[in-house]
């Protein structure tokens, strides 16, 4: 079955701690947490403080989706502060080996995102060392913005090379733009992982927004 991930990015901060029970009751199968620094993406969301506040108060599996520089210096804090899944990006250090081995030897999951543009054989070499491979289906920075068709290619070919390889606990989530329409064609595609957040957090009800996403 796909799970969901609700984008803590959309949500109400100023009741924060409210909108993590509302997702968690609506059936949400993790949180979604993106970390901007405004160099390696054109904003900044949040850091350490807020990650505090999300495992204090929210018990759901934490996907932690790094875009800052350096990821290294940051990824155990991260763990030590709750995440299950910790996603980088390659472009966003020269130390890609050694990030995913960090993620490891501290007990998450490790993950790799690939930008709308970066094509999937820069990332083969690592094909076999990670747990998740994430799909951005927009330019990361920003909630809210229109999914970009093109990716669903380079999700049939990462299919299409998991099952050759056997690499049967690989799983792949999609990032950017996900609704009803949009989760269904990336459910087509092979995906185990859907991201939501402003489908999520800007409906009136999030569990029927929820259990859409999941049957489509
Ligand atoms: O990583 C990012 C943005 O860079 C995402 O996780 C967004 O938070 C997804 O938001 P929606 O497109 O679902 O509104
Ligand atoms: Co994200």
């Amino acid at each position: 079955m796909t799970l969901i991930a609700s984008s803590v990015l959309a949500a109400d901060f100023g009741h924060l701690n409210n909108e993590l029970e509302k997702v968690k009751r609506a059936g949400a199968d993790l949180l979604h947490i993106d970390i901007m620094d405004g160099q390696f993406v054109p904003n900044i969301t949040f850091g350490i403080p807020v990650m505090e506040v999300i495992n204090t108060y929210s018990d759901l599996p934490k996907d932690v989706h790094l875009m800052i520089h350096n990821p290294e210096n940051f990824i155990k804090k991260f763990i030590e502060l709750g995440a299950d899944y910790i996603t980088v990006r390659p472009e966003s250090t020269e130390k890609l080996e050694y990030c995913l081995e960090l993620i490891k030897n501290n007990g998450a999951k490790a993950g790799i995102a690939l930008n709308p543009e970066t094509e999937l054989e820069t990332i083969l070499p690592y094909m076999h060392e990670i747990d998740l491979l994430l799909f951005m289906t927009i330019n990361p920075g920003f909630g809210g913005q229109k999914f970009i068709h093109r990716v669903v290619d380079k999700m049939a070919e990462a299919d299409r090379y998991r099952r050759k390889h056997e690499l049967t606990n690989l799983l792949f989530e999609v990032d950017g733009g996900i609704n009803e329409h949009t989760a269904k064609i990336c459910v087509e595609n092979k995906i185990d992982i859907l991201v939501s957040g402003s489908t999520i957090f800007e409906s009136d009800n999030f569990k029927n927004t929820i259990q859409t996403l999941k049957e489509s």
